[in-house]
């Protein structure tokens, strides 16, 4: 392909030859090929124009650059917004693949993630095949990619949608984070249905504040429907969150659906006489002249609420109304949300959660306490290189709603893992709860939560859910909270063995 042939009417200035061959494009020098266009950003540790001449070494054609560099050995695009320009060369490199695809793009601070994999359910359910994007992973056919980010850089999600499209498949439910959107990593693309689940404190260290982090999360919204597809655009909304109403405000142009699980508020995806089970969440769930029993293996009333966006974004992209119940009547469970690990009959249960935000914790914690236990013991810590004022949100609300609770790490990254720990403790002394253990290691936090937990209790290993390792100072280390509570679980199941009931009285062999 001719570089001309991948420029189009925004302002580029362009030095060197236009007919310069491109065969691929990478913003990062280590991935560039023969005849590449490398895209030098300005990143948060580094600036791409530092790699220009490694790019350069490694074969690159054409440099894709915000102000003009000093090179005669490639061609170069001198560009103002090198992040949205990527994105819109990136959709002519790869032929515009998002409109061979039916997108489905799911917005919010929380619940992203199982909102896809309900979709994905309620679709396969009715023989469809989708790509997804998010969290744990991108997959699509049987091909699963690790994922680095929840949504990629643009050139990824690209070569990512042409890949699913070329295999035959038509559907792509994504995450489309609010970094994402404020770093032009989703721009240009064409979704068919949006999803915006909430809004709760998170990511501030990025966005500053909350206008500037709804802000991020409207442009989904403000940019529906701009591009070429003819098909009808639908924004799905969560209505009882008071985000979800300012969102109404800030221009629409597709058509609204809105979901609640409040009786009295109007929407059009409604839930009503919910009951929240050990097992599960039921309730109602109308749609115009359509009312169904849904049954979902997901506790708690955030996941009503995942379920509705889910089955909303599902009807709106064609699925009939009871094949959407049926697929999500058979939802599975989401990787590190609400997973239960086996406690091979000790008597109580262990619970894996992603929850790490303050909003997060509270959910999950209120779903765990409307399941009739004796305690529950929380273990979670903040991350490092994030919110820092999320951390005494997130202390106070674990040992206001935990009876005990474990203060531990979960990747500290490139801060001190005790200097994270001394702001969850500011909001633990501000309510001046001592139910509380600081316990730096995480394995020793696991482990010790599961040594103190007796039948009857609920032990919660909350932040890291699906996550496999630990980023700390020193690099990124193995680390799965299942695993490790595997781990001490048949340890205390040994130790179990040991000691022998013997009349009124307990023997330790
Ligand atoms: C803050 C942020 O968004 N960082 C993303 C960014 O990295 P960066 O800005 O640190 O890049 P950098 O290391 O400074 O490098 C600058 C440029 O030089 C290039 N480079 C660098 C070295 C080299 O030898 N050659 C070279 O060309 C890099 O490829 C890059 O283009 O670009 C990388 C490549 O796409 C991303 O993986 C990285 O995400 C990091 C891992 C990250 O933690 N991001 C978080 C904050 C994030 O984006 N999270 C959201 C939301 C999560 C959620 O709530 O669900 C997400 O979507 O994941
Ligand atoms: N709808 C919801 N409202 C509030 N909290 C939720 C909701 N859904 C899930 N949660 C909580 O948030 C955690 C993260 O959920 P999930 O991974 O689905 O969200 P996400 O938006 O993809 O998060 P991330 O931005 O980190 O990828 C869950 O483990 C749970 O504790
Ligand atoms: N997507 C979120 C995940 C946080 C998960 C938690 N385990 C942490 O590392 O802080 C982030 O990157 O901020
Ligand atoms: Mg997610």
């Amino acid at each position: 392909m001719k570089l001309k042939e991948l420029l189009s009417d925004e302002s580029a200035f362009i030095i060197g030859d236009e007919n310069t061959e491109v065969s691929g494009v990478s913003y990062d020098s280590r991935k560039v090929g023969k005849d590449y266009a490398f895209f030098a950003l300005s990143g948060h540790n580094t600036d791409g124009r530092k790699y220009i001449a490694e790019a350069i070494a490694n074969g690159a054609s054409v440099i894709i650059t915000d102000s003009k560099y000093d090179t005669n050995d490639a061609a170069q695009v001198v560009v103002k917004d090198i992040f949205h320009f990527m994105s819109l060369f990136g959709a002519r490199f790869y032929n515009y693949p998002d409109r061979e695809l039916n997108i489905m793009g799911i917005t919010g601070t929380n619940g992203k993630t199982t909102v896809t994999y309900m979709i994905e359910s309620i679709l396969a359910n009715s023989g469809i095949e989708c790509g997804v994007i998010g969290t744990v992973n991108y997959r699509y056919k049987s091909k699963v990619i690790e994922a680095d980010n929840t949504t990629p850089q643009s050139l990824d999600i690209y070569k990512i949608m042409r890949d699913i499209s070329d295999s035959g498949v038509k559907y792509l439910v994504m995450e489309v984070s609010s970094h994402a959107l404020s770093l032009g990593r989703v721009y240009g693309i064409e979704f068919d249905v949006v999803v915006f689940t909430n809004l709760t404190r998170e990511h501030l260290d990025f966005h500053k504040n909350m206008d500037g982090y709804f802000e991020a999360k409207s442009v989904l919204f403000k940019e529906l429907g701009a591009g070429k597809k003819s098909n009808k655009k639908c924004a799905i909304i969560n209505i009882d969150d008071e985000y979800g109403e300012k969102l109404l405000k800030v221009g629409i142009s597709a058509e609204i659906k809105l979901y609640s699980a409040i009786k009295k508020r109007a929407a059009d995806f409604k839930a009503g006489d919910i009951e929240i089970a050990n097992n599960g969440a039921v309730f109602n769930l109308i749609f115009c002249n359509e009312r169904a029993r849904i049954r979902i293996k997901h506790i708690g009333l955030h996941n009503v609420y995942n379920a509705l966006a889910a089955l909303a974004a599902a009807v709106c992209s064609g699925i009939s109304f009871e094949k959407a119940v049926e697929g999500l009547n058979n939802s599975r469970q989401v990787p590190g949300r609400l997973e239960k690990v086996n406690t091979i009959g000790l008597g109580f249960e262990i619970v894996v959660d992603y929850a790490h935000t303050d909003d997060a914790l509270e959910n999950v914690l209120r779903a765990l306490k409307e399941i009739k236990s004796k305690r529950i013991i929380t273990v979670f810590g903040c991350g490092g290189d994030r919110d820092r004022a999320k951390r005494p949100l997130m202390g106070k609300t674990a040992v206001e709603m935990s009876d005990f609770v474990f203060v531990t790490s979960d990747n500290s990254r490139k801060e001190e893992p005790y200097q994270i720990i001394l702001d969850i403790e500011v909001g633990i002394k501000r309510v001046g709860k001592k139910n509380y253990k600081v316990v730096v290691d995480r394995e020793t936090a696991i482990k010790e939560a599961i040594m103190m937990a007796d039948k009857g209790d609920i032990v919660l290993l909350a932040g890291k859910g699906h996550e496999t390792y630990q980023i700390a100072s020193c690099g990124k280390a193995h680390f799965s909270d299942v695993e490790v509570a595997e781990k001490y679980i048949d340890l205390k199941a040994k130790q179990k063995v040991a000691v022998k009931q013997v009349g009124q009285r307990e023997f330790i062999f």
